[in-house]
């Protein structure tokens, strides 16, 4: 055991470190639950308008208690501080809410690991599945969950209906398997050719002709870029919300990128169609491997392989090129550096490194965005 793991005391978080956001919250709740460690999270969101906890966050500190019988103080609307004390995680099927229109794909990515590494089970989640500066739930399914497989790490999906904003009440049910034989290595460096773009375009409980709208403008914005496409047009089920999305997923030799873009009042349905275009063809103007979300989200696995966390095997090291480094990456980064023996450091061309901290080492090298 290491330094790292052995200290008995709660970490020390500054919410208002880096980008400040919500998910130093999220991601502390996941490492607390799989190392057994306290935190102690102070000046929460301190970055963000309106500062403090929102009803989201509390949502993911409800459920990590639901999944371990551990504790919490401080865990208000609004509050800064906030204390939390896992307990060990129980396998087993959990329905959890997130209330209006809070982000079930965030609360499943807080909650998924350490279930996984428990031994797995189920979580059904509502509130919202589509909204903005969070994953959509296509984004999950299509992108996140493959990028997981890759560390042994599996799960199937199924939407039952889709949230939007602002009253979400949407649902989706996981069931969270066992983890199997991680790699020793995960290398996504280079995506390789480009294989194939679908384009899939969705509406809850608004006219079909959206959809079409979407798509068709989409297509036509990649045809003008010199990228070959298909759409999909499909109904979403929905309970109280309407919304549209066009979600894009890109098929490359080596990766997948996935670029979602939300309908929202007053703004035309091909502006939507031409988004999701655009976020993809800046993906293309990069030499990235990994979309820049996916950037900062596979920190998590990575350090729980280069941690000897993702079952017995021995520990691996992660190499992979984002779109960018953007802040939300660094700030992750620093996090995982927290509660885990590993090192994360990025190269002079961007290519981030998770691996096992040698014994006396320090943390990462450069860790600088480059926006
Ligand atoms: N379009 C998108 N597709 C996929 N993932 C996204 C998208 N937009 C944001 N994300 C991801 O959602 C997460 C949002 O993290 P952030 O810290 O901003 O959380 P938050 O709780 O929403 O923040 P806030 O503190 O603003 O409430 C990040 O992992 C980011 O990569």
């Amino acid at each position: 055991m290491t330094d790292a793991e052995r200290d008995d005391a709660p970490v020390e978080l500054d919410g208002s470190e880096g980008e400040g956001g919500g998910q130093i919250l999220r991601s502390a709740l996941s490492l607390s639950l799989i190392t057994g460690r306290s935190f102690h999270l102070y000046r929460a969101r301190a970055n963000r308008q309106p500062s403090g906890l929102r009803p989201q966050h509390l949502a993911c500190v409800r459920g990590a208690e639901a999944l371990s019988g551990g504790r919490s103080e401080g865990a208000e609307v609004g509050a800064s501080e906030l204390r939390f004390e896992p307990g060990p995680v129980r396998p087993g099927d959990y329905v959890l809410e997130v209330g209006t229109a809070g982000s079930t794909p965030l609360l499943y990515q807080c909650l998924f690991y350490p279930l996984a590494v428990a031994g797995g089970g189920s979580l059904t989640l509502r509130g919202g599945t589509h909204l903005p500066h969070s994953p959509s739930y296509h984004y999950l399914a299509g992108v996140w969950q493959p990028m997981a497989r890759a560390f042994g790490l599996h799960m199937t999906l199924r939407l039952v209906h889709a949230g939007f904003y602002p009253e979400g009440a949407g649902e989706f049910v996981a069931e969270v398997e066992p983890v199997r034989e991680p790699p020793r290595r995960v290398e996504l460096t280079a995506r390789g050719t480009l294989r194939d773009i679908a384009v899939g375009s969705f509406v809850g409980g608004l006219p079909f002709g959206i959809a079409e709208r979407q798509s068709n403008a989409a297509v036509a914005a990649l045809r003008e870029r010199g990228f070959y496409s298909h759409a999909a047009n499909r109904p979403l089920p929905t309970t109280r919300s309407v919304g549209t999305v066009t979600f894009l997923l890109a098929q490359f030799e080596h990766t997948i990128a996935g670029f979602t873009a939300l309908g929202r009042r007053g703004h035309p349905a091909e502006a939507v169609g031409r988004e999701a275009a655009e976020s993809l063809a800046r993906f293309m103007e990069s030499p990235g491997a990994l979309d820049e979300h996916l950037g900062d989200q596979i920190l998590l696995p990575a350090a729980l392989l280069a941690a000897g966390r993702l079952g017995p095997a021995a520990p691996g090291t992660t190499r992979y090129l984002p779109e960018r480094v953007t802040e939300h990456l660094t700030t992750h980064a620093r996090l995982l550096e927290r509660f885990l023996p590993v090192r994360v450091s990025v190269d002079a061309d961007g290519t981030v490194e998770v691996a096992p901290r040698p014994p006396g080492g320090s943390t990462g090298g450069r860790l600088a965005t480059d926006g």
